[in-house]
């Protein structure tokens, strides 16, 4: 008899979610014998959930939520030995997860699309003692993350989190950091430094073209110490998606990675999959191939 589990975020994207529970217990009743749905209260429930039902043998675990929650979920998922599969219909702000995977935008759209036929493998990070499905960030990113609230992410979407990097230019400053891969030992200063697992951040789909979800690497980006200065010229580049072929960042194609910083600075801002990250310093590594998801096959 096949079981999957629902978790519910039922606040993701101003409360979306709620109005999709029932086309999506219906979809699933076509694919599973029984389903069990579970609301998330506040932080670590997804991720609860997620690791009890992977423990307990359920055939897959999906989330319904925003970037957060399917963080949230795929660590309960890895907590609990990556012995299910995973799904997620999207209806955050960002939804960087579902432009990665190519998973429709549209709630209706991506729980139609849901399949036995569509599952593909991809890459897990590890950092730490936590694990990421995007990227982990060190420096002005996380600081500008923190700082837009629900409220600002309800009525502005994506460009909340514009607004907030354009005061950020004002206030950050350079860190010296020493960087060791398994090719690399170096020390460098850099506003903002991203190991990233995907194409795609911040809603940039095009900022990485050469990362798939699948190819057994992260990306470390380390922006160079005057991109901030130059920033309506690495706006373009971003979008563009050559950002890794200009002068304003060195891209290192790794494994894993160690990220120490060296320049002294209290509760240093760092972010994991858009939530508050790990103190540093960050002991990263690829797990290639370990989650099973419910999305298209490449294109
Ligand atoms: N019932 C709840 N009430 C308030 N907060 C909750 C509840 N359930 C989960 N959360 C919090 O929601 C956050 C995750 O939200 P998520 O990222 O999925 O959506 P979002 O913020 O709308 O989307 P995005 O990350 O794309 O901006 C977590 O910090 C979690 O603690």
């Amino acid at each position: 008899m096949s079981r999957c589990l629902v978790i519910i975020n039922p606040v993701s994207g101003g409360g979306a979610a709620r109005r999709y529970v029932m086309e999506l217990e219906w979809k699933l009743s076509t694919l599973f014998d029984t389903i069990e749905v579970k609301f998330t209260a506040g932080d670590g429930d997804a991720t609860r959930f997620a690791r009890e039902a992977t423990e307990a043998g359920f055939n897959a675990v999906f989330c319904m939520g925003g970037d957060g929650t399917v963080s949230e979920t795929v660590n309960g998922i890895a907590q609990g030995g990556f012995n299910t599969n995973f799904g997620f219909i999207p209806v955050g702000t960002v939804n960087d997860m579902a432009r990665a995977l190519n998973i429709p935008r549209r709630p209706l759209e991506a729980i139609r699309a849901l399949s036995h036929d569509n599952i593909r493998s991809i890459d897990i990070g590890h950092c730490n003692d936590r694990y990421f499905c995007n990227n982990v960030a060190a420096g002005v990113i996380p600081k500008v993350v923190e700082e837009v609230s629900p409220k600002e992410k309800q009525i502005l979407g994506p460009l909340a989190y514009f607004l907030r990097a354009g005061q950020a230019l004002f206030t950050t400053k350079d860190y010296t950091y020493h960087i060791v891969t398994e090719d690399h030992d170096f020390v460098c200063k850099s506003p903002l430094v991203l190991a990233l697992l995907t194409n795609v951040v911040s809603s940039f789909e095009r900022f990485m073209p050469s990362a798939s979800v699948d190819d057994g690497y992260m990306r470390i980006i380390i922006f160079k110490e005057y991109f901030i200065m130059d920033i309506l010229s690495v706006l373009p580049l971003i979008m563009s998606g050559s950002i890794y072929n200009s002068r304003y960042a060195t891209i290192l194609k790794v494994q894993q990675a160690r990220i120490e910083l060296l320049s002294d600075v209290e509760n240093f801002p760092t972010n994991i999959d858009g939530d508050k990250g790990p103190c540093m310093p960050l002991d990263m590594k690829v797990l290639p191939g370990v989650l099973r998801v419910y999305a298209p096959t490449k294109k």
